[in-house]
């Protein structure tokens, strides 16, 4: 059957604004169809055997049911590496990157890392990677975000400890020591839900994304409790927040009697990070 980029480009303009339809109908014409970006440009037809048309129809379909398009295609970018997620797992973002290049730069090299709520992986693996010498170890909760992790440590050859573990009723052993805690754990509020487009709202998953408006900093509390024990004298942690929380965040963290803390926006202007020192 041939097939012609406007065909697909109009299918999805049905769902989406045309800025976001031109981009989409791009990524499935050139990553997933494997058309030329020359021929796609140029709006040329593709001949698609009957499997890639079903595996065509298949895509359309799901992305007018907003599913993200990382998900349709199964994998996400971070910080130049490929990572695979699926429904079960959120779908790292730039903010996320930017704590993890902030990282790279001040993390001493031979570091004993530990990354609360791993989701796809993405921070440890990165660490684990551009840090060769690093110990990192990983925490999630969810038995599906641990399987996709895995897999991407393993698709990437990177050397993560996961562990499955609950965060907000963990209570750590003697011994259990780590120069540098990184956590991106869930932090948007009930209220803010109101707010979320349908692609994140109805597909990726709650438990990485929500807490209560009644204890909107209840992540941020346990694992600087934690810290207090498991950080070593020096030790940092380094959190990505909520853009509403900095001073919040903050402020609890100096009662619990961290030092040098520093509240740092993102590309956006936002303040996106709290870093400390125990
Ligand atoms: C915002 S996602 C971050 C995922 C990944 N680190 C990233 O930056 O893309 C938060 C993660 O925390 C995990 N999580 C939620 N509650 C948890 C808990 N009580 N203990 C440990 N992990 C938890 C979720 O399963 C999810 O993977």
């Amino acid at each position: 059957m041939n097939v012609t980029v406007s065909h697909i480009r109009s299918a999805l303009q049905e769902c989406y604004p045309p800025r976001e339809a031109a981009n989409l109908s791009r990524i499935v014409c050139c990553e997933m169809l494997g058309q030329s970006h020359i021929d796609y440009y140029l709006g040329k037809d593709m001949i698609l055997s009957p499997k890639d048309e079903k595996e065509l129809e298949s895509i359309l379909s799901r992305l007018c049911n907003f599913e993200p398009i990382q998900y349709v295609q199964g994998t996400a970018r971070f910080l130049g590496r490929t990572f695979r997620v699926a429904p079960g797992v959120l779908i790292p973002r730039p903010e996320t990157e930017e704590l993890v290049e902030r990282m790279l730069e001040e993390v001493a090299p031979a570091s004993r890392i530990l990354d609360i709520g791993t989701g796809s992986g993405c921070i440890a693996v990165t660490l684990s990677k551009e840090l060769p010498e690093a110990e990192v170890t990983a925490w999630d909760i969810s038995g599906e975000a641990l399987a996709i992790a895995g897999d991407n440590n393993h698709l990437l050859q990177a050397s993560v400890l996961f562990v499955q573990r609950d965060v907000l009723t963990y209570q750590p052993v003697e011994g259990e020591c780590f120069d540098v805690i990184v956590s991106n754990p869930p932090y948007v509020t009930e209220t803010e839900k109101r707010d979320m487009e349908p692609n994140v709202l109805n597909w990726e998953p709650s438990g990485a994304l929500f807490v209560p408006d009644s204890d909107p900093l209840r992540f941020y509390r346990r694992i600087g409790e934690l810290g207090r024990s498991m950080l070593t004298v020096g030790g940092r942690l380094y959190f990505e927040i909520n853009r509403a929380f900095g001073e919040a965040v903050a402020s609890m963290l100096r009662k619990q009697g961290y030092t040098n803390v520093r509240i740092r926006k993102d590309i956006s202007g936002n303040d996106r990070y709290v870093i400390a020192e125990r």
